[in-house]
């Protein structure tokens, strides 16, 4: 299994390139089951979770192919893949795939949708909570699914197709979103979904569709409304950047100090997490096609932060900010509004010296002047970058264990890194 072994101490300087989005590519992919056309993505981020997806669309019938060079031309990282669904051959979604990756549930939308029949597994993914699929099932039945839970799979079947429906979510999920997106675009007439989330994904999801035909409008707002139309074709979409990449890394720097451009990224992709980073001491600034992060000394602020679904605070920013905070110059507040067991790296980041306390879903984190290397373990994804982050910091040694939880969302994380002057390396038994 490999590890990652950081020596911290160095600041962070040049560029990285920031890839596409993970939580963007996914839905993009599943959506590749609502057409037997093809449709291109630009700019596929090579990751395992995107690898394992596209184990579980191959085993659907999707035809996959990659043409862009992986050295692309206008980023080192950009992939381009052609995704074909000619024909649905399996409408079973097995165990074996689905427990591995949260998303991957969300093939039953475009299944239901386009073959009126689908069998999922109740799904895995990082282990930040209970992660329940009631919504899903509640929004697919308001479009006319009949639905059952037989032996560990989600049983869904609209042989006469999905009809078109108002649902208003109890409570904003980005998965159900994406799902209920996708099913209405082939449901007969029209669908209102309210407080639907408002993530860029959603907006990248929609864009994407809208290019396949389908009639949607709404997208990035509260109410999505979309008019059902009989086909979708093939279209060319460009994923868009990955902003949870880009807060991760401008922690990096907030944390070691330095002067790094994040190329190809937004700050409008997550305003309010680069908010929190600024009062943390952080020059940041837009720059070209990217933004510049910097810090030349001073100390890291405290500051505080509560999750919540975009525009707010991203709990996949959660545990990167905490680790920021461990070295800060006073005590911060942390609240975890999303999941509510994401606070896995707190007992990791002990290991290197953080003072960290929790009641309830709030972290109470008291700055300490130096952070030492030791051994950890990545309990997941985000977790595990959040140790990333406070090794680069740290004297001495840190190995970050279970680097397959890294890999799902963080393409050649080492390699970015260390062209930017850390000692990063991955060590491969
Ligand atoms: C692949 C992907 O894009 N993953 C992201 C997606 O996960 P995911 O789509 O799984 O997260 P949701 O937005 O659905 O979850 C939000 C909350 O709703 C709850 N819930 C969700 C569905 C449901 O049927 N019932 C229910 O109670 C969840 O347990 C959680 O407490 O959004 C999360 C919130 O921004 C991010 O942390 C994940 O990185
Ligand atoms: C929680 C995450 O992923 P997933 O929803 O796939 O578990 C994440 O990307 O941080």
């Amino acid at each position: 299994m490999d590890r990652i072994r950081i020596v911290g101490g160095n600041p962070l300087n040049g560029v990285i390139p920031i890839s596409g989005a993970k939580n963007a590519a996914l839905p993009l992919m599943i959506a590749s089951l609502l057409t037997d056309d093809t449709l291109t993505l630009e700019n596929l981020p090579h990751l395992a979770d995107v690898e394992q997806l596209q184990r579980i669309l191959g085993n659907h019938g999707v035809d996959i192919s990659v043409t862009g060079r992986r050295e692309g031309q206008d980023s080192a990282y950009s992939r381009t893949v052609h995704f074909t669904a000619r024909t649905i051959v399996d409408t079973t979604a097995p165990y074996e795939l689905v427990s591995k990756m949260r998303a991957s549930f969300w093939v039953i939308g475009p299944l239901l949708a386009r073959m009126g029949e689908a069998k999922v597994s109740l799904p895995g993914g990082c282990a930040i909570g209970t992660r329940p699929v009631d919504l899903f099932i509640d929004g697919l039945e308001h479009l006319g699914a009949e639905i059952s839970i037989e032996n560990g799979y989600v049983l869904a079947k609209a042989p006469n197709g999905l009809t078109g429906g108002r649902y208003v979510f109890p409570k904003v999920s980005v998965g159900a979103t994406h799902v209920m997106l996708m099913a209405a675009t082939l449901a007969k007439g029209e669908t209102v979904i309210e407080n639907a989330a408002r993530e860029p994904e959603v907006v990248d999801l929609a864009k994407c569709l809208t290019a396949m035909g389908a009639k949607i409008s709404g997208a990035g707002t509260s109410t999505i409304t979309i008019e059902g139309v009989s086909s979708l074709s093939g279209a060319r979409h460009r994923v868009l950047p990955d902003r949870i990449e880009t807060g991760t890394y401008a922690m990096a720097v907030a944390m070691t100090g330095g002067d790094v451009l994040l190329e190809n990224s937004s700050e409008a992709l997550l305003e309010s997490a680069l908010l929190a980073i600024r009062r943390t001491g952080v020059e940041i600034t837009p720059e070209g096609t990217g933004i510049r992060v910097r810090r030349n000394g001073g100390d890291i602020l405290p500051v505080d932060v509560t999750t919540d679904p975009f525009p707010g605070f991203p709990t996949d920013l959660q545990a990167q900010f905490m680790g920021l905070m461990t070295r800060a110059n006073g005590v911060s507040h942390i609240t975890e509004t999303i999941f509510e067991n994401r606070f896995m790296h707190v007992q990791e980041l002990a290991r290197l010296g953080a003072r960290i306390s929790l009641s309830g879903q709030t972290a109470t984190v008291t700055g300490v002047p130096v952070l030492r290397g030791a051994p950890v373990m990545a309990t997941d994804l985000r977790a595990s970058v959040s140790l990333v982050i406070a090794g680069l910091a740290a004297e001495g040694e840190t190995v970050v264990n279970r680097v397959y939880h890294l890999d799902r969302g963080f393409e050649r994380l080492e390699e970015k890194l260390t062209r930017c002057g850390a000692v990063v390396e991955r060590i491969s038994d």
